[in-house]
């Protein structure tokens, strides 16, 4: 293997539709930071989601798939829209980030949830609630219900629509993201927190039993169960009693967008989609904010792009074995907001919010001043 400085790393960039090509665009004035500090990155672009559609007809063509298996990482935006909301299921843009999960097997979907003391004031929630709030999401993301077959849209015998889809885990699929999230667990404070709907659900039962299992191997972690509506609820009301929750794909999708309300904005958490730890600081990874598209605000200038940004330094850290260069560049965005400069899904009353480009300026000119 190259020594880490000799390496050159592929990374491909899917920037995708509506606020996706604004955020991977300020990103990529990051990506060049990391360059100018040393670390060497092939970079190659390509179509995903609408963009995709309208281009080649498919929300990802096999080529992007092949590139993309070829890769040391991918950065992504965000896929989807109103323009294509029409499309039968498997030819809408969201197939392509799910096709993406799938052919390079990234099963375990990582959302850190963190609070920036400076952003008590952006939560949803009382500032007493989130203080220090520092959560771990570990969402299983190639499974479940958003893959698993039978499910139709249809007319049924009797003449009704009638509509269904099918949640369906093995054991291997359930034990592999619970590895990882004791895992990870192991690197904080040593408590995993498995989500699930065992009461009422065979694949609820099915995780808790297996979640049970793998924490046997872990007897220095601290394993709970929680249903899933409980945590929720249990979310917005002491968020500080969590570590790390593992889940399942739907109730990861779900938990992790109320965990970003109560740090302040979607527009901040990033994610890292892995296929387990066993590369450690080389493994291949989808970098992507847990946003979407966010088409009621594309083409504005004005999306928070540090969930991108974060993401970046996810793949720093994950793929291309410069943890240095992720703390920095998390330093960098930490003064940034500690400084109080806001994109408008973070301002309060009374500050000037600034652009999707002042934001990245700001974080670069943090960069720099280090
Ligand atoms: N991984 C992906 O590509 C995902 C794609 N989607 C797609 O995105 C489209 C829009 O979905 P929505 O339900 O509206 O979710 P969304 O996450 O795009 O937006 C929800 C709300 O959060 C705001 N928001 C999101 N990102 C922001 C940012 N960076 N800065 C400031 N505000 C931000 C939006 O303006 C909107 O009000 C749909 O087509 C959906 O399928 C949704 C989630 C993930
Ligand atoms: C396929 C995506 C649109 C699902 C989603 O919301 C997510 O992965 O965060
Ligand atoms: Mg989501």
């Amino acid at each position: 293997m190259a020594a880490a400085s000799d390496r050159v790393f592929k990374l491909l960039v899917l920037p995708g539709d509506g606020i996706g090509p604004e955020i991977i665009r300020e990103t990529l004035r990051i990506v060049d930071w990391a360059r100018n500090a040393g670390l060497r990155i092939e970079l190659s672009e390509g179509l995903a989601g609408g963009a995709s559609i309208d281009a080649v007809g498919a929300p990802i063509a096999e080529d992007v798939v092949e590139q993309a298996l070829a890769s040391d990482a991918v950065l992504f935006g965000a896929v989807g829209g109103p323009k294509w909301d029409h499309l039968p299921r498997a030819q809408r843009p969201e197939m392509g980030i799910l096709r993406l999960r799938q052919a390079l097997d990234l099963y375990a979907n990582l959302r850190p949830a963190v609070c920036f003391d400076e952003l008590l004031d952006a939560s949803a929630l009382k500032p007493e609630l989130i203080r220090g709030l520092d959560i771990l999401i570990v969402r299983e993301a190639t499974a479940g219900v958003y893959f698993s077959l039978p499910r139709a849209n249809e007319v049924g015998p009797d003449g009704q629509r009638r509509a269904y889809d099918t949640q369906a885990y093995t054991e291997g699929q359930i034990a592999r993201v619970c590895r990882t999230a004791f895992e990870l667990a192991r690197t904080r404070q040593r408590r995993v927190c498995s989500v699930d709907k065992a009461n009422v659900m065979e694949t609820g039962a099915l995780w808790r039993a297996v979640a049970t299992e793998v924490a046997a191997d872990y007897p220095d972690v601290e394993l709970s169960h929680m249903y899933a509506d409980n945590c929720a609820m249990q979310l917005v009301r002491r968020p500080d009693q969590f570590d790390v929750i593992v889940t399942d794909n739907l109730f990861g999708d779900i938990l992790s967008d109320a965990a970003a309300a109560l740090t302040g904005s979607l527009g901040l958490l990033p994610s890292a989609s892995l296929c387990g730890l066993g590369q450690g600081g080389r493994s291949r990874g989808l970098y992507e904010p847990i946003h979407g598209s966010a088409p009621d605000i594309a083409g504005q200038g004005v999306a928070n792009p540090i969930a991108t940004i974060l993401s970046f330094a996810l793949c720093l850290r994950w793929s291309f074995d410069r943890a240095d260069l992720a703390d920095r560049l998390e330093r960098a965005v930490r003064h940034v907001v500690y400084s109080g400069v806001r994109t408008p899904d973070i301002a309060h009353a009374g500050i000037a919010a600034v652009s999707t480009i002042e934001m990245t300026d700001a974080v670069l000119t943090a960069l720099h001043a280090q």
